[in-house]
Formats: structure tokens, sequence, C-alpha cells
């Protein structure tokens, strides 16, 4: 087993869970917790673009996993009044998904395309056109006698959304209006998210516990909403209601420390102190030694590591701080000396 094989991740374990989140998505900007510069950025674009009645700019959310990108673009529609196209890069592999999705847009309509980064490199030079001019040229036969076709598209407004803003061609992400940096969330922030969710969930939960399931959440909506419905099942299995006690000893079954690390992050912390002796550490290496891909590292893990300050990247690679090394209670080894692994022995 590998130990990202158990962890809690980060992303929509299963039909259930998607479903509680459809069903917990707030719907307004109002209701939407926290982001406060993006909400008031947003709320002045879609504002703006209403009032002269026209389709808002195009829009980029990037971040990691789970803050609420997807959210926000089913805001985006509904607030500005507009219907909504879901799609994801992964599912625009040829230029022609991207065609057959462009030419049936209903006028105003707002596109989503999440993990917009993953489209193929096809058909990101077809949208760069559709973005700026509403306009697609469409390749009709091939070699010597092929010709392009030009076709007017519905004017529309598109929402991308990224965990790796980086990877966007240049030229793709210039054609976006508006770029929100969504950030991690405050404990008080995840504290509100999670007394909506234990109203809808009807969960009789005093407030210390949810202070305490926040404070573990890695500043992220969907995992605060899913432990709290681990400490759920915890308090009905039990019997013995859901205070602070059901929470710890949920999280702790759960393997999820009083910072909010996971079994991977501690796998990569392990990596870095144990075995590079705080490094630094490349990240493929580090990918590798734990037995995950390189973007789910750069992408889901780091970003979380280093905002709480244990990971710090340098040119060279991953460094612990001093922080880390007090953290899991370790000291940077003498020649010949070792420290214990974080967890297990299955590094
Ligand atoms: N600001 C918020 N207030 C209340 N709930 C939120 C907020 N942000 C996210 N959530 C909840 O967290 C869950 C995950 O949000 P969402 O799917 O929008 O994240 P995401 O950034 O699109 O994730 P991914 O990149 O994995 O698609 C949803 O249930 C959503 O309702």
């Amino acid at each position: 087993m590998t130990p990202a094989d158990d962890i809690i991740s980060v992303e929509p374990e299963s039909d259930a869970e998607l479903a509680f989140e459809g069903a917990l998505r707030p719907q307004s900007l109002a209701e939407f917790v926290g982001q406060q510069k993006v909400r008031g950025q947003l709320q002045l674009l879609l504002q703006a673009a209403s009032m002269q009645g026209r389709t808002a700019d195009h829009i980029l959310f990037a971040g990691p996993p789970g803050l609420g990108k997807t959210t926000l673009a089913m805001i985006v529609a509904h607030e500005s009044g507009r219907p909504l196209r879901m799609s994801s890069g992964p599912a625009i592999q040829h230029a022609g998904d991207l065609a057959a999705v462009l030419s049936s847009l209903v006028p105003g309509e707002v596109l989503f395309i999440d993990e917009i980064h993953r489209m193929a490199r096809s058909a990101e030079e077809m949208l760069y056109l559709a973005m700026e001019d509403f306009r697609i040229d469409i390749m009709v036969g091939k070699g010597a006698g092929a010709t392009s076709i030009p076709l007017d598209l519905a004017p529309f407004t598109l929402v991308g959304a990224t965990t790796r803003s980086g990877m966007l061609p240049n030229p793709l992400r210039d054609r976006f209006g508006f770029t929100a940096h969504l950030e991690f969330y405050e404990s008080s922030e995840l504290e509100q998210v999670l007394v909506r969710a234990a109203h809808m969930l009807q969960l009789d939960i005093e407030r210390p516990a949810l202070a305490e399931i926040a404070g573990r959440s890695r500043g992220t909506p969907r995992i605060a909403n899913r432990l709290l419905r681990r400490v759920r099942d915890y308090a009905i299995v039990t019997g013995k209601g859901a205070g602070i006690d059901a929470v710890n000893a949920a999280l702790e079954l759960y393997d999820v420390d009083e910072l909010g690390l996971d079994r991977l992050d501690r796998a990569v912390m392990n990596i870095v102190l144990n075995r590079f002796d705080g490094g630094p550490v490349g990240l493929n290496t580090l990918a590798v030694s734990v037995g995950e891909e390189a973007e789910t590292i750069e992408a889901v893990v780091e970003p979380f590591l280093v905002r709480i300050g244990l990971l710090i990247r340098t040119p060279r690679g991953r460094v612990a701080t001093r922080e880390a090394w007090k953290h899991f209670g370790l000291t940077k080894h003498e020649a010949g000396t070792h420290n214990q692994p974080l967890f297990g022995d299955e590094l």
C-alpha cells in the first residue's frame, strides 16, 4: 500500500459526496464565505456587464482543489441570470470536441471549463480566437485540399478553472479579462461553512467541535465538509454526541493531525526530513518516493505545506523549515544517527 491509498483525498470521493457538495454550494456571492477580495472584484465585473447589457469578460479561477472554483463558476452564471454549460479540459481532447461545444452555445451562455490546463493544444488554439472574436475556423478536408470555414459564435463568457495556472500558455492566460487566485480559508471562515453544513446534515454539534474541525481542514471547505461527515458518522455509531471528544477521536481514526496534515502530507515531510535530512529535494524525486504524481504533489500537497510554513520552495528543490523539524519533534541528524519515520515503515 502506498501512503496515498488511504489519505483523505482533496477530490470528491464518491457520487454521494458529489451530491452532498451540490446541495451545499452557495448560490450567490453574498452566501459565499471568504475570498472577500475576489468576491468584490467579481461583483464589480458582473454588475458592469449587466448595466451595459453585455456578456461579462472571461474569468479564470486559479488555486488548489476544493476552494470553490466550480461553486464560483455557478455563481457567475446564477448572478448574471445566464445559462451555464459545464465541461472540462480532459473531455476536450480534439479541436472538434471544443467546436461542438462552442457552436451550440446560446447567446450570453456561461461556459465553464474545469481543469482547463488539461485541454488539448489544438483546442487551446481554437479557443484563442473564440474568446477574442467569438469566431472559430473549422478545418474541412486534409492535406493540400484542406480549407478553413469561419463560423460565428454567440457571445459567451468563458469561466476557466485550474489548479496549475503556470501550465496555461500565455496567449490563453492573457485572454481572460480577470484572473482570481483563490486563497486557503481562515479557520473562522471554515467554521461558517461548517455551521451551514451541520445545519443541512441536521447534526447537533457544539461550536468548539466545529472550531476544531475547521482548524484541521487544510484551509479547504471541501475537506471541512468531509471531516464533518466523518465526525457525524462517529457520533451516530458511538451514540455519544458530536462534541470535541468525538472530533478528536474521529480525526485520529482518519489520521488527520492537529495541523490538519493527512498521510500524504506527512509522507512528503517524512521524505524531506528523514531521507534527505531537510532537503533540498527535487519535485520528481519527492513524487516517486511517495508514489504519487508530481502534479498532485505540486498542486495539492505543497501549497498547503508552504502556506503553514513547513516547507519552502527553492531553485534547488524543496526544503523543510525549522518549524517542520519542531512540529515532528525531530532534529537534523548528525553523521551516523537517524530519526524514526513519521509513521509506519512503508516508506
Ligand atoms: N466559500 C465557500 N463557502 C461555502 N462552501 C464552499 C465555499 N467554497 C467551497 N465550498 C464548498 O466546498 C465544496 C467544494 O467546492 P468546489 O467544488 O467549488 O471546489 P473547486 O475549487 O471547484 O474544487 P476542484 O478544483 O476539485 O473542482 C463544495 O461543496 C462547496 O459548496
